[in-house]
């Protein structure tokens, strides 16, 4: 059966309407249309939009009429096709005398456990059945499964024409189930006509030029339409991930580096951390160098004679690099390549702070900048998510624990590590984690113990130990929330849609 559209439903519901004595439809469920019955629910639902557009017109007036009906459930099904559980026990059961009695494990097997109990028990309350030893018998000669009887009669009329206290027992012994039926009952509107008038809906310049708004019928404003939905306010998900891993930092009592200067000079960025002069990193098509200024350079002279030193001769059982050591080199500004640069610089302030050093944990969350072709996995610039533990007596393994923690606090648990190469640190070592998602293991941080080469120049005491690594916040967002394209979370190419789907909400620790 198809259903009428609303242009062919409109003339049948205003022709109705027109020939009704009353002018009334009291039931939309009694209309026909083209010989089908319109009392389904979905029929009802096209006869709605009808309804909505002519009142809109105030052609028609209608009210919404809800009735409940009841059908039956699983069960109910099964009692209406092979009678009440009761009766079913008194079935099974010989009349006394003329077989043995049967007992409840048995009168289980014969139909069903559920069944059997449930059916036993009611048909001992009505008398159908009495104990005959250890067993039952019938006590009456043909029951009246009422209870069958009420059940084929709803199923048959859909109403309780037996009474409402049945239909609340039935429906709370699950056997039957209502369902609401939305219908309307409507009457002529203040403009009723067989006609449909064309309706404006606004008063158009052109309008009040040709003098047409005279004879023209405007429609009324529909005052309690609801508007389009404004968007609110959205937090990026690399803020969201930000805040995630902060919460956990704090958790494990870091603090925050300040991560402001986005400028450094190649001294703070490479040189304080003994990177070599000649390192290919430092090269143009890696870093960016600023322009204008060229040069700027705010070092503690001793400081600097230090680094220098290591560099070019060594020192603090190094023997350096032994190659020239440049201080034009030093001096250039750049776009910093790691916030390594602000890790180191916070380093050499807590060896020289006032009370001398102390142990700390500190983390930082900020951008970096590399002269990168930009691709589906790399930016130039992105974010580095990087922590530094200064402390007496700690080793690698305190590092193995850190992460470990770290990520099982992300929902990653399973980590893998392995040595790796970084000119600041030694040992040195990658950490990976299981995405279940790719199916491999991916490459998650990097990370050491920084070269006493890099440490004691600043004057940190002999015998502290400083764990460092550093890895993108780009990744995990990316894994996170299923971003192939990095490029989707940057700049004028950020996908706001994905961002929308987010709303603004104060986050929690793991919230997504
Ligand atoms: N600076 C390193 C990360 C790192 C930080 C500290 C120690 C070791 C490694 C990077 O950019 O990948």
């Amino acid at each position: 059966m198809s259903l009428p559209t609303p242009e062919s439903l409109q003339p049948l519901i205003l022709q109705t309407l027109a020939s009704s004595p009353d002018g009334k439809i009291p039931d939309t469920r009694e209309l026909s249309f083209n010989g089908t019955s319109l009392s389904s629910t979905e029929a009802q639902s096209v006869v709605r939009a009808v309804l909505d557009s002519l009142a809109s017109k105030e052609m028609v007036e209608y009210k919404q009429i809800t009735t409940t009906t009841y059908g039956l459930t699983e069960e109910g099904e099964i009692i209406a096709a092979n009678g009440s559980h009761e009766f079913r026990v008194w079935q099974a059961l010989p009349v006394k005398g003329a077989g043995e009695p049967i007992g409840l494990p048995d009168l289980s097997k014969l139909i069903g456990a559920d069944i059997a109990k449930v059916g036993q028990q009611r048909a001992f309350r009505n008398k159908w059945i009495a104990k005959d030893g250890a067993g039952f018998v019938r006590a009456v000669e043909a029951p009246s499964d009422e209870t069958a009887d009420q059940v084929k009669e709803i199923k048959e009329k859909g109403d309780h024409s037996r009474g409402e206290a049945i239909t609340k027992e039935l429906q709370k012994r699950k056997l039957i189930q209502p369902r609401k039926h939305i219908h309307y009952t409507v009457s002529k509107g203040s403009q009723f006509s067989t006609e449909v008038k064309q309706l404006e809906t606004d008063l158009t310049v052109e309008m009040l030029q040709s003098g047409a708004w005279k004879d023209a019928s405007f429609k009324q404003y529909n005052f309690a339409a609801a508007g389009q939905p404004t968007d609110g306010g959205a937090l990026h998900p690399l803020l969201k991930v930000r805040e995630e891993f902060r919460n956990i930092f704090f958790d494990m009592g870091f603090t925050e580096m300040p991560t402001n200067r986005f400028v450094e000079s190649a001294f703070w960025n490479f040189d304080a951390m003994f990177v070599p002069q000649q390192h290919p990193a430092r090269e143009m098509q890696d870093t960016f160098y600023v322009k204008d200024p060229v040069k700027a350079l705010r070092p503690d002279p001793e400081y600097y004679e230090r680094v220098r030193k290591v560099h070019e001769e060594g020192g603090y059982g190094s023997i350096g690099y032994r190659a020239p050591f440049n201080r034009d080199e030093s001096e250039k500004l750049l776009l910093r390549t790691h916030t390594t640069a602000v890790s180191t610089d916070m380093l050499y302030k807590l060896a020289n702070q006032e009370g001398g050093f102390k142990p700390a944990k500190m983390y930082s969350i900020d951008r970096v900048f590399r002269n990168e072709t930009a691709d589906a996995t790399h930016l130039a610039e992105f974010h580095q998510v990087e922590g530094v533990v200064a402390d007496y007596n700690i080793t690698l393994g305190n590092l193995i624990a850190f992460m470990q923690e770290f990520f099982s606090k992300t929902g990653n648990h399973k980590l893998r590590f392995k040595p790796a190469y970084n000119p600041y640190t030694e040992p040195s070592m990658e950490v990976f984690s299981w995405h279940e998602g790719l199916g491999k293991w991916i490459e998650i941080a990097n990370s050491g113990i920084f070269r006493p080469e890099m440490l004691e120049p600043m004057g940190l005491p002999k015998g502290v130990r400083v764990l460092g690594w550093g890895m993108s916040l780009e990744r995990p967002t990316m894994i996170k929330y299923k971003i192939s394209d990095i490029r989707t979370l940057v700049g004028h190419k950020t996908d706001l849609d994905q961002v929308k789907k987010r709303p603004a909400v104060r986050l929690e620790k793991g919230d997504d």
